[in-house]
């Protein structure tokens, strides 16, 4: 039987976990796209899930957030297991294709959500603002949708997902699509946002956004292969780098 090349400790029980998955398996058909997957991820922790087109990420975290079935497995969010719907409220979720009103403004699209979590009055109007300001976004709120470029409208469901100040995020690839200088404030704001105790799973292909995370969970055909701070990763490769990593460990051995 394969195994995960797991270096980091094993958190459970050690710290409070956020997310707990239990060889969590799914299928398509006679395809399987997720295969035994276990992962602990702690409070706080900002971690990262690499691997190639089509290895499984976007169904690993969604079924996370109880928005993929699974066909047999466990995954306890925040304490409570999933699917709960009463769950929305505290993650935020951004998917890869934008869900968003085209012919809203982007102002009109974050009060909707906003109001879909919870928010109402000033403190709706503060939030707007502030996630508006993160993602550069705060002069473009009174255009619609369909006026916004790929990168905005990317930009606007960024802000959309950190509006309630959830204890979890969940982002596929956030910053597809997004330019370096941006990215880089992007990449400020999530640390910083772990720094004050906000749990982040983000899904990238950007090898130097691999690096900045905490621990990295590299995908393979449905697998888990490795787990482990970026360091770790490279050090039981034997690689310089991430990428080089990836490859060998894929490869099932060193480079
Ligand atoms: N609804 C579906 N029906 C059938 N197959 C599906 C469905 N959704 C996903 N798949 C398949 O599951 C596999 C994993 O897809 P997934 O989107 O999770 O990959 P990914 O790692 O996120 O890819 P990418 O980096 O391109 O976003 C792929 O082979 C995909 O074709």
């Amino acid at each position: 039987m394969e195994e995960t090349k797991v270096c980091s400790e094993d958190f459970i029980g050690q710290k409070a976990s956020a997310v707990i998955v239990q060889s969590i398996t799914r299928t398509y058909g006679d395809k399987t796209v997720l295969d035994r997957i276990t992962l602990s991820i702690p409070k706080g922790e900002l971690f990262g899930l690499l691997g190639p087109s089509g290895s499984g990420k976007t169904t690993l975290i969604r079924a996370i957030t109880g928005l993929e079935q699974t066909d047999s497995g466990t995954v306890t969010l925040l304490h409570e297991r999933m699917p709960q719907r009463s769950m929305l409220r505290r993650f935020g979720y951004m998917a890869q294709a934008d869900a968003l009103y085209n012919e809203l403004t982007g102002r009109q699209n974050m009060a909707f959500f906003g109001a879909l979590y919870g928010l109402q009055g000033k403190q709706l109007q503060a939030r707007i603002e502030d996630c508006a300001r993160l993602v550069d976004l705060s002069g473009d709120l009174a255009r619609a949708v369909r006026t916004y470029s790929g990168g905005m409208k990317r930009r606007l469901s960024l802000a959309i997902a950190l509006l309630h100040e959830p204890e979890l995020l969940v982002l596929d690839e956030p910053t597809v699509g997004i330019d370096p200088l941006l990215r880089r404030t992007i990449w400020q704001e999530l640390s910083g946002l772990r720094s004050s105790g906000t749990t982040i799973i983000v899904t990238t292909h950007v090898m130097d956004e691999a690096e900045k995370c905490d621990r990295l969970g590299l995908i393979q055909s449905g697998k888990l292969i490795a787990l482990g701070t970026p360091d770790e990763i490279k050090f039981s490769a034997g690689a310089a780098s991430i990428e080089e990593a990836f490859i060998a460990l894929g490869k099932g051995g060193r480079p």
